[in-house]
């Protein structure tokens, strides 16, 4: 094993132990505090929306989370593990491996076709082209978007390049989907069906997903919510 890959050994998560946990997050820009002690935690399988108004914080905690942004202070821990503890080739080892990305604007990459794009996060993890692009095929079929597979972004609508977003998220059967306003550029209806195919496919894979969002209509396809005020998460108990 290279000295930067990602040791999955620890115990694994049970339904009862967060497979993803948060406790006391700090994390301040210049003089903006963006997280004041947030906690928060998911359980595999489970997809819970963070809501909050804008600047509240939700952003840098699921930047947090996914071990994008380091804290000042707390921890976040996946499956048992301190991210504080991995080296940074450990920790994009594991992101590679274990969490997918969707985000609200521009993650494809322009001169790959959206085959290309879907079969990218295969390439990095070592799988062969043929098979990279016949898994792509198969994920951009299941969302709905195998017609436009020769296309590139730039030919293609903001619900179809979404929906081609969320199978690269997946190719790779994470444990954590992150979405950031996944739908946030979309209209109403592009905005359902995008959400119905991302929580259908996460569902079938086990994904948890943690889910950014201010919109209620998008937090309702959520298992719980947690609301993100000043820098501090609150669980909606209940709030389904
Ligand atoms: N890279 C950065 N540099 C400086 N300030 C930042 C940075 N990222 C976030 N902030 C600030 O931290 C605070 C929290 O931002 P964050 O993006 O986490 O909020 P948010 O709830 O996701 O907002 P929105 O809903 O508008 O996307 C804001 O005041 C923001 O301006």
């Amino acid at each position: 094993m290279s000295s930067t890959a990602y040791d999955p050994a620890p115990p694994a998560a049970t339904a009862e132990t967060p497979l993803l946990a948060a406790t006391g997050l700090h994390k301040t820009y210049g003089s903006t505090p963006a997280l004041a002690g947030a906690d928060f935690s998911i359980r595999a399988g489970e997809t819970v929306a963070v809501m909050g108004p804008s600047g509240s914080g939700k952003s840098t905690l699921l930047h947090c989370l996914a071990g994008i942004v380091p804290p000042d202070q707390g921890t976040v821990r996946y499956n048992g593990r301190d991210l504080g503890s991995l080296s940074d080739g450990e920790r994009s080892a594991l992101r590679r491996a274990d969490f997918g990305f969707v985000f609200q604007f521009g993650q494809l990459v322009p001169e790959l076709t959206c085959e290309e794009n879907v079969a990218l996060p295969l390439r990095l993890t070592g799988t062969g082209r043929k098979a990279a692009a016949a898994r792509a095929t198969e994920w951009l079929a299941r969302l709905e978007v195998d017609d436009v597979r020769h296309h590139r972004p730039g030919q293609i609508s903001g619900g179809q390049g979404q929906r081609v977003a969320v199978a690269r998220a997946l190719v790779n059967t994470p444990r954590v989907l992150f979405a950031d306003e996944p739908t946030g550029a979309l209209d109403s209806l592009n905005g359902e069906r995008v959400m119905q195919l991302l929580v259908a496919a996460a569902q079938d894979t086990k994904a948890a997903v943690v889910l950014v969002t201010h919109e209620s209509r998008v937090a309702a396809y959520s298992d719980r919510e947690v609301v993100v005020r000043d820098g501090r998460a609150r669980d909606m108990a209940g709030a389904l």
